[in-house]
């Protein structure tokens, strides 16, 4: 059945148009996003979701959408949809990077002029027939420093247009670097020079702990008189509260504020003062940004439903559409490879080591990592996938670590996983052939070459005489028909395993029966999903 797309929020029915050409069923209902209790009620019908930032994506519609897998945002902050819930649920959270920055970085760039000139007030006054030639006076902006806070896809767009227009250009940001700063011709400071310095100061940041309220009275208190400030980035990141206290008494100059504290912002008291331009979270409205967040979002969706290929998700790694189908059977292989260590450990699993060899350690391992653990912890938590297991693995205290090697045996690559408990450490390994399917090679340190069954009985025992005879006995008592077998051994007599793989279940009444033979250490029955192996 071919999956079913929500446009919640106005995008440009362009995506509209991409998600039918890929074969998407979608529904167009811009409104939707604004009306809570309909958007609970038909939520569940759908497989991805593509919004805005009017459409709130709340715990409370994650767990009433029982088949979503992908939520797609147009445009760039995701402060509307709650991660870690969907995180939990396994639902991919994507944005559209880069495809509103220009059009972002050009309103703040216009905030700018609008400020030093003074046009919005300018504007009603000559409209109005006044004519106040003498009260519009404004500064120049050529030779002025110009102030930004966070200087990633936005911020550096606007410091090339500050470049270019001959500001002198500050930056703060603590994750650029000399190279990029010096790219881009502008200055790193400090935080704290940057409001001594800076005439203009714009903030170009997510909204995160570190920087709610980066702008306060305090940090106002430390600005030349007579700045200007503004903010296209987020609501929240400057105390409205403190910036009308300093545009009341002149230490800033003027504000140009198009997000705010509280959206919709019908009332705020910054609205009516003079020196603030306001506009309604317009920073990403152009017809040329809608039309690219639009076809990004509809392809990234539509890459993921249809092609499993992973872009720009905030909450999962990255699986282009070239590297899917290679990755997809190694994918199947980390997951069964989790999945047989999760079934056979009984205690609370303390540490996970993911160990890539030869061909495998140039994969994305990211991805293979969070397959692994999905299967991993399986058996103890039914609903888990790819985005939800780093979650949940982190939740319950699990230390993960990647190893990566050169090909180091027969096989071209293959995954390790060992997996510490308190009382014991467990290894299994596993590789993919040229026929795609996962095998197991190598189990508690004995090699063998095993497929992966749907159901399947997993002893450890003496290799002593009998064994072979016992299971199919009891298989044969039971009317448990075993459809193939497979032994391994370190030595004669030594430490052996054995797996059978079974038509149906092997009935856990029978276990018993199993372990109380006085060659047999262990015996469990497991289950893997071989759907798609
Ligand atoms: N007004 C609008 O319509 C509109 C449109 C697009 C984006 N935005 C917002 O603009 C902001 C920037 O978007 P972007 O695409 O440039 O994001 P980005 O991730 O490319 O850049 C953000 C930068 O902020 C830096 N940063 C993080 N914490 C910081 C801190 N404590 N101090 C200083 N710098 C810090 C990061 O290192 C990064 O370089 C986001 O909040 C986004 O939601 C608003
Ligand atoms: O984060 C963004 O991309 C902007 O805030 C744009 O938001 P919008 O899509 O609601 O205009």
């Amino acid at each position: 059945m071919a999956p079913r797309v929500l446009v919640s929020d106005k995008l440009s029915t362009t995506a509209v148009q991409i998600f039918r050409d890929r074969g998407i069923e979608v529904d167009y209902l811009p409104d939707l996003g604004k009306d809570k209790e309909k958007l609970l009620e038909v939520i569940g019908q759908y497989d991805g979701l593509a919004i805005r930032s009017a459409t709130k994506v709340t715990e409370k519609l994650i767990n009433a959408a029982t088949k979503l897998k992908v939520v797609g945002r147009a445009g760039i902050g995701v402060d509307n949809v709650d991660i870690p819930a969907a995180s939990r649920k396994g639902i991919i959270v994507m944005n559209t990077p880069f495809g509103n920055s220009i059009t972002t970085a050009e309103h703040a760039v216009a905030m700018i002029f609008a400020l030093a000139r003074q046009i919005p007030e300018a504007n009603a006054s000559t409209h109005a027939g006044k004519w106040e030639k003498n009260r519009f006076m404004g500064i120049e902006i050529t030779g002025k420093t110009l102030g930004i806070i966070g200087c990633g896809n936005i911020g550096s767009i606007v410091a090339t247009r500050g470049v270019g227009l001959k500001m002198h250009v500050i930056a703060f940001d603590p994750f650029l670097s000399d190279s990029r700063a010096e790219e881009l011709g502008v200055e790193k400071v400090e935080l704290d020079e940057l409001f001594t310095r800076a005439d203009f100061i714009t903030l170009h940041t997510p909204l995160t702990d570190k920087t709610r309220n980066i702008i306060d009275a305090t940090a106002i208190a430390r600005m030349k008189p007579g700045v200007r400030i503004i903010n296209c980035a987020r609501g929240g990141l400057v105390v409205e509260a403190d910036l009308i206290a300093a545009l009341k008494s002149g230490k800033v100059a003027g504000a140009g504020i198009d997000v705010f504290e509280v959206e919709p912002a019908e009332y705020n008291e910054l609205f009516g003062m003079e020196n603030v331009v306001a506009t309604p979270h317009l920073g990403a409205s152009t017809t040329e940004a809608q039309e690219n967040v639009a076809l990004h979002v509809a392809e990234q969706m539509s890459d993921y439903l249809i092609k499993g290929a992973v872009s720009n998700a905030i909450n999962m790694p990255s699986i282009t559409a070239e590297e899917a189908p290679r990755l997809k059977p190694f994918v199947k292989l980390a997951e069964v490879l989790g999945a047989f260590v999760g079934q056979v450990t009984e205690d609370p699993i303390k540490e996970v080591e993911i160990l890539f060899d030869g061909s495998t350690a140039t994969m994305n391992t990211r991805a293979l990592i969070s397959a692994a653990l999905a299967g991993l912890i399986r058996p103890q938590v039914s609903d888990v996938n790819m985005v939800s297991a780093p979650i949940m693995v982190k939740e319950r205290g699990i230390i993960v670590a990647e190893v990566k090697r050169d090909k180091s045996g027969v096989f071209d690559g293959y995954i390790k996983l060992t997996v510490k408990t308190e009382h014991r450490t467990r290894s299994i390994a596993g590789t993919c052939f040229s026929d795609g399917k996962p095998r197991f090679i190598q189990i508690k340190g004995i090699n063998l070459d095993a497929e992966v069954g749907q159901h399947m009985l997993y002893t450890t025992n003496a290799d002593a005489p009998g064994i072979i005879g016992l299971l199919g006995t009891v298989c044969g008592e039971n009317g448990v028909n075993i459809a193939n077998f497979q032994l391994g051994r370190n030595r004669p007599g030594g430490d052996a395993i054995a797996l059978l793989y079974l038509d149906a279940p092997f009935p856990e009444k029978v276990l018993e029966q199993v372990r109380s033979h006085k060659s047999i250490d262990s015996a469990k029955r497991l289950h893997f999903d071989v759907g798609s192996v």
